[in-house]
Formats: structure tokens, C-alpha cells, sequence
């Protein structure tokens, strides 16, 4: 607080400098004066070189955490931990690294950048002092300056992005949604080890992937250039144990995005859907597994085109179906596709959504097809490269004698990747490689041969129904005969049997065929 004293002074201070200004402004000729001041200038960015420019911590009316602040304070927090001397520790919310380490008070880094350098420092302003900023007129400077905050800004902000903890969320219930601070998702930390290292497929499969993850995560500009909103489906479908999952988690990790697991069975209608899906978050993988038993997706939209075909021929039954869609609470294949095609679209960028299935052919083609679903990805049996992955991730092994022999039955045998894995794993430490191996190779031929059993044991049944089938059409026949036999005597119909195809020509009794 300032004392009367100090006051007075001031006043005459300010009275002083306000009479100098006068005097300036009204003696001195324009010209001399613009001299004056552009020489002002120049003398004092001589004496004092530099650029000073405050990031306050607080902004706004109701005083939140500035985003350029805690990000820069995020950049400079490896150059200070080495440098300075006074550190603070903060816990940091949702992040692998829960305390980080800043600058405390009134301590200074420096920097360098482009042949620059800058020295950042922490000051702790008084509330209600004014603070006073003076900046030298030096163009290039300036830019060099912008270019280094901006630099700063975004390394700050994406060493957040991966320090930050991922989330797996689940939704819940709507029936738990109402009560106090309930949330429509929970979640739990998504701590998943699949990576594209460790997933066993195709390798140029899996390349063509990373590759259209990275033009996605990349792609803000490109896709507000071509008008269309910052998202991308994938759908995953093959066998169980191909690493659908899997995938999604490597795509998660590879991404650092988080993962929303959508359960659509608990879901109870179209605004509940859209409720859930607002409330996801950018830099997110929306899920949806076993799209095909989730709900009955492919049912309802037949059940509909049934229902138009019934009212076109009975309008009163027009009614009662409406009656029945709007009772019927479910999430229907319409809603999900105006999630996919509109709400979505619009409520913020850097989306992903993944369907999965085991069985690709009973999707409606509306809900996969191109624009919604962007790449369709096949998971498909343990190839020669899937296992490639696999015996290094298992066994660190690269090449093997054995590899021959396993490629050549893996062409002949249907085996998920689960199952290889499964095998190749070391059950105790006396096994090593080769005995995995040998074990591997054992199982592909029990499987081999189970899978020659099975198929000689459908061919035999479908055999066997194709007999009775014949025998049953031939039994059919023979009553065709003696029926129609019956009727040429009971009827006066006259019977004619062609050699190659059974036709009856039937004649008026009597007249001339
Ligand atoms: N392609 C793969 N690469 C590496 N590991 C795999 C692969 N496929 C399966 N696995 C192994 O098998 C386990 C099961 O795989 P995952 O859950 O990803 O299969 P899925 O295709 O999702 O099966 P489902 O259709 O039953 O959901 C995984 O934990 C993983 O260890
Ligand atoms: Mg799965």
C-alpha cells in the first residue's frame, strides 16, 4: 500500500511530465519532432536489445488456466529440470507422468532457437499492478519471435498429448444416468501393450494401414479443404482370434487416442445414442464390436421394407406399425447411420470409428459401404509374415530351419493368429525356440487333419442329404404318376408322359389332341 506522502509525489511527477508533453507538443515544429522520436527509439532498443512478452497464468473473466501458459510451462519443464535450481513439483490429472517438474518462482532458463536466444523466467505480479511492456521496432526480430512461441506452443502442447494417460470408456446405463454427477461413460486407464509391432498380419496389409492412420491424424487442413468433417471408419471383420481387438488397441496406441467402447446392446434408443456420442471427446476411437449381434441392425431394416411391402397392400396396417417403431425403444440402423452421416459429422473433428465383425456378409450394405466405413480390413488366418511377428515377439526368433515347413503347412491349414500364438508360447523355461517350434508344427497338423476329418465328414453328410433328397423327389414323381393315372380314369383325362421332362398334356375327353 502506497503512503500519502508518496502520493503527493507522484502527483507532482505526473504534473512535471505532463507540462514537458505540452511544451513539446506545442513548440517543437512536426517535422523536428517525428526526427526526435524515430532517434528516441533507436537509442533506446541500442540500450535495451530486447523483447519482452508476458504469458499471464490466469485469463479471462472467470481467471482460467491459460492453455498457452500451462503449455509452455509443459515445453520448458526438460530445460528447467536440467538448468534451474528451484523447482516446483505439480501433479498433473491423467497423465503417465503424474508429477512434473517446472520452474518455481523468479528462476530463469534460457533457450535457443533459429540462432536466437531466449530466456524464460517466472515472475510473481502483485494483484492490481499495472504492468508495462515495451516493445523495440524491430521487424525481424519479431517474426523470429512469433515463429520461436509458436514452436514452443505446440511442442508444450503435444509432449501433453503424450504424457497424457489414455482412457478406455465404457457407457453406462441410462438408468444410471440421472443422478447426481453421474456421466453417460466411465473409464478406467487404457494401459493395452498391442502395438503395430506386435500384431501378426500381412506386413504390406499392415503398412497400408499405419500409413492411412498417419494421412488421417495429419490430415486437419486437408480435410476442411475438401469440406468434409475430420473422421474415418475402419471396419475390421474375420474369424475370432484374428486380432480384430487387438488391432483397435494398436491403432490406440499408435494414434495415443482414447478408446470409446461402445455397447450397443444397453443402449436404449436413437437419443440416447446421440446423448452418448456428444459426449465423446476429440482424438477418440469410437467402438463397436460384433456390429452384427450388437443389435438386430440387418433385421430392422428388413422388418421395414416387409412393412412397406404390407402397406402397400393394406394401408390400415400403416398404423399400427407406426405405433409399433415408436414403442419399440431400440437404436435402429437409420439412427446409427444418421450418427455416422450427420450428428457426427458435426460435433468437432479427429474421430475415428471401428466396427468389428465375424461375419462381414450379414451387414447391410448401407451401414459398410464407402464414405461410412473408409476401409474395410480383413483379419483373416495366420499367414507365413503373421507368423513371422509372432515367432519374434515369442521367441525372438527371425529365422529357423522350421520356418519352411511351417509356411508350407500354414497354406494348407486354417489356423487363427490366437492359435499359433498360443502354441509358440514357452509353457515352461525348458522349452526354447525349436521345441515351440516343433510344438507349433505338431498343432498344425492336428489341425490339418481335424480340418480334412470335418470336411470329408461334410461332404459325406451333405452327400447323404443329396441321396435322400433324390429319393424323396423320385417317390414324389412316382405319386405325380399314379395321381395322375387316377385322374385319366376317375376324370377322363388323358396323360401323356414326355421322355425328357415330365409334362402332362391334357386333352378334352374325346376331342383330337
Ligand atoms: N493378429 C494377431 N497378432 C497378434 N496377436 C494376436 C493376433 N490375433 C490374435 N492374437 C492373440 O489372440 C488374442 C485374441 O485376439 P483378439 O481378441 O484381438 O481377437 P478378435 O479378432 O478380436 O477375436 P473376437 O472376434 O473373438 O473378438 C489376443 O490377445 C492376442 O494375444
Ligand atoms: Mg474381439
Amino acid at each position: 500500500m502506497m503512503m500519502g506522502e508518496t502520493w503527493s509525489q507522484l502527483g507532482s511527477l505526473i504534473a512535471t511530465a505532463m507540462f514537458l508533453w505540452a511544451m513539446f507538443d506545442k513548440y517543437f515544429p512536426h517535422h523536428l519532432r517525428s526526427l526526435i522520436l524515430s532517434h528516441t527509439k533507436k537509442l533506446t532498443s541500442f540500450v535495451y536489445p530486447y523483447i519482452q512478452i508476458k504469458f499471464p497464468e490466469f485469463t479471462g473473466e472467470h481467471l482460467k488456466r491459460s492453455e498457452a501458459y500451462a503449455a509452455i510451462e509443459t515445453y520448458l519443464s526438460s530445460k528447467s529440470s536440467n538448468e534451474a535450481k528451484k523447482l516446483k513439483a505439480v501433479v498433473v490429472k491423467d497423465s503417465s507422468q503424474p508429477v512434473q517438474l517446472s520452474m518455481d518462482e523468479n528462476e530463469e532458463v534460457t533457450d535457443e532457437f533459429e540462432g536466437m536466444k531466449v530466456w524464460w523466467g517466472v515472475k510473481k505480479i502483485p494483484p492490481r499492478t499495472q504492468s508495462f511492456s515495451f516493445y523495440p521496432e524491430m521487424e525481424e526480430k519479431r517474426n523470429s519471435l512469433w515463429k520461436y512461441i509458436n514452436h514452443a506452443l505446440q511442442q508444450g502442447k503435444a509432449i501433453t498429448v503424450r504424457n497424457r494417460q489414455r482412457k478406455l470408456c465404457i457407457n453406462n446405463p441410462s438408468q444410471n444416468w440421472g443422478g447426481y454427477r453421474s456421466t453417460k461413460w466411465s473409464h478406467v486407464t487404457f494401459e493395452h501393450p498391442a502395438s503395430f509391432d506386435t500384431l501378426a498380419m500381412d506386413s504390406k496389409k499392415k503398412e497400408e494401414i499405419i500409413n492411412d492412420l498417419i494421412k488421417f491424424s495429419e490430415g486437419k487442413e486437408y480435410y476442411a479443404k475438401i469440406g468434409k468433417a475430420w473422421k474415418r471408419g475402419y471396419l475390421l471383420y474375420g474369424p475370432p482370434g484374428t486380432g480384430k481387438s487387438s488391432m483397435i488397441a494398436a491403432m490406440a496406441n499408435y494414434l495415443n487416442y482414447d478408446i470409446y467402447d461402445l455397447e450397443l446392446t444397453t443402449v436404449k434408443d436413437n437419443t440416447e445414442l446421440r446423448r452418448l456420442l456428444i459426449e465423446t471427446t476429440s482424438k477418440s476411437i469410437i467402438v463397436i464390436e460384433d456390429i452384427d449381434c450388437s443389435l438386430d441392425l440387418t433385421g430392422q431394416r428388413k422388418k421395414k421394407k416387409e412393412q412397406e411391402k404390407d402397406e402397400e397392400k393394406d394401408p390400415a396396417s400403416k398404423m399400427a406399425i407406426g405405433e409399433e417403431e415408436s414403442s419399440s425403444s431400440k437404436v435402429t440402423l437409420s439412427g446409427l447411420l444418421n450418427f455416422i452421416d450427420g450428428l457426427w459429422s458435426a460435433c468437432g473433428g479427429e474421430r475415428i470409428i471401428v466396427f468389428t465383425t465375424n461375419y462381414v456378409e450379414k451387414l447391410d450394405p448401407a451401414l459398410i459401404r464407402r464414405g461410412r466405413m473408409d476401409m474395410h480390413i480383413e483379419m483373416s488366418y495366420c499367414g507365413f509374415d503373421a507368423f513371422k511377428v509372432l515367432a519374434k515377439n515369442y521367441l525372438d526368433v527371425e529365422s529357423h530351419e522350421l520356418f519352411e515347413t511351417i509356411d508350407d503347412l500354414l497354406k494348407e491349414t486354417e489356423m487363427t493368429p490366437a492359435d499359433v500364438a498360443e502354441n509358440l508360447m514357452p509353457k515352461s523355461q525348458n522349452e526354447d525356440a525349436e521345441t515351440c517350434l516343433k510344438k507349433l508344427i505338431e498343432a498344425i497338423k492336428t489341425a490339418k487333419e481335424e480340418a480334412t476329418k470335418k470336411a470329408e465328414e461334410e461332404a459325406r453328410l451333405k452327400a447323404e442329404k443329396e441321396e435322400k433328397e433324390k429319393q424323396e423327389a423320385t417317390q414324389e414323381d412316382v405319386k405325380v404318376d399314379e395321381s395322375s393315372a387316377k385322374d385319366v380314369k376317375e376324370n377322363g383325362v388323358d396323360v401323356v408322359k414326355d421322355d425328357k421332362t415330365l409334362g402332362i398334356e391334357v386333352k378334352e375327353n374325346g376331342a383330337t389332341a
